[in-house]
């Protein structure tokens, strides 16, 4: 890892408008990512974490370029590319890479999976014919797919196996970046850890980092060096893996660790669950959006919105009960 981060993401903004009536007028605002920033270094997967709706995705989409951010910048190996044109960010796609939730469903089911694999070899000009081929078959052996599989189809591979096909294609032009939304959760348990440990072997020898989302935090907690924590929009706190676990400052944060099942029953437990659901992205609540679910709230939590501060080595948590003195409670 070196100090310039791979990516570096200031400020993000993604709002969309929710239309309704005959005339589709705008009704309200969908805030689905309200000012997020962060960074990835070369070779360092960071972890993005946070209950269903909370702006994962989006914010993996917007770092593509596949949806435009209301605001904010995204650097690529220094590159602002957040206002780049199509052209001018063709050579930056082959840096970035996405691995989806659904393998079935991002394999287009009437192509073999060799020509599935060896497509974006083909759409960026890089190897046609038999340099295609050996280069496909040496994508399949590094995902741990036999050659003699490029022939199949989707349908014909496990659920394992066509995320696999899923990870050859991403790796096909060298990225430098792969973000991977999801890319367990629609997995048997028993097959995570394997594509996880895949994953982990693949960037070993490659170096490239990851941007790895998920729902599930011992997930990410396997993978990741670094882990944020998303509520609402919003990174509530981010941290080394280790710090993160051993001292979670955001109750946010310290709810979403006691429900993580720990193999150590001696093991104290942080906090009981958080009640209640997410509130709407379309009215976020004002003050720390995760107030109304927070024991801790004070008055202050309401009104005036935190941002995130310094609460340790490498660690920054957004919540005005961090005063330096250790985790509320
Ligand atoms: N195209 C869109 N138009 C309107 N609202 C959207 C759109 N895409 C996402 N949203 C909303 O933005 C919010 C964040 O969605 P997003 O998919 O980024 O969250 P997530 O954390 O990835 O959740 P999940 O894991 O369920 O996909 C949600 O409330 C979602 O309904």
């Amino acid at each position: 890892m070196t100090d310039t981060p791979l990516l570096e993401v200031t400020d993000l903004v993604k709002h969309y408008a929710v239309r309704g009536g005959v005339l589709r007028r705008r009704i309200g605002t969908v805030h689905a990512v309200d000012g997020v920033s962060f960074s990835v270094g070369k070779g360092e997967t960071l972890g993005l974490v946070g209950e269903s709706g909370c702006g994962k995705s989006t914010v993996a989409r917007a770092v593509l370029r596949l949806v435009e951010p209301s605001s904010g910048a995204i650097k690529l190996n220094g590159t602002d590319i957040t206002g780049l044109s199509k052209a001018e960010m063709r050579p930056h796609r082959r840096s970035m890479q996405i691995v989806f939730q659904d393998p079935f469903a991002s394999l287009n089911p009437r192509m073999t999976a060799g020509d599935i694999v060896g497509e974006p070899l083909s759409v960026h000009g890089l190897a046609t014919g038999r340099e295609k081929q050996a280069r496909v078959a040496e994508l399949f052996a590094q995902v741990g797919l036999r050659p003699d599989q490029m022939k199949n189809y989707p349908h014909q591979f496990s659920g394992g196996q066509r995320q696999r096909i899923c990870i050859a294609r991403a790796l096909s032009l060298g990225p430098s970046l792969i973000v991977c939304d999801e890319p367990v959760s629609a997995l048997d348990v028993s097959i995570q850890a394997q594509v996880i440990n895949l994953l982990i072997d693949l960037q070993r020898k490659h170096g490239f980092s990851y941007l790895f989302i998920a729902h599930d935090l011992a997930v990410v907690a396997h993978i990741s060096h670094r882990v944020a924590v998303m509520y609402l929009g919003r990174i509530v706190e981010i941290a080394d893996k280790a710090e993160l676990f051993a001292n979670p400052r955001h109750p946010y944060t310290q709810a979403l660790l006691a429900s993580v099942p720990i193999a150590d029953p001696k093991a104290k437990k942080l906090a009981p669950m958080i009640d209640g659901d997410v509130p709407s992205p379309i009215n976020p609540p004002p003050g720390c959006a995760f107030h109304t679910r927070c024991r801790y709230a004070m008055d202050r939590c309401k009104v005036e919105r935190p941002v995130l501060a310094e609460a340790g080595a490498k660690h920054e948590v957004a919540c005005w009960l961090n005063d330096g003195t250790g985790r509320p409670g």
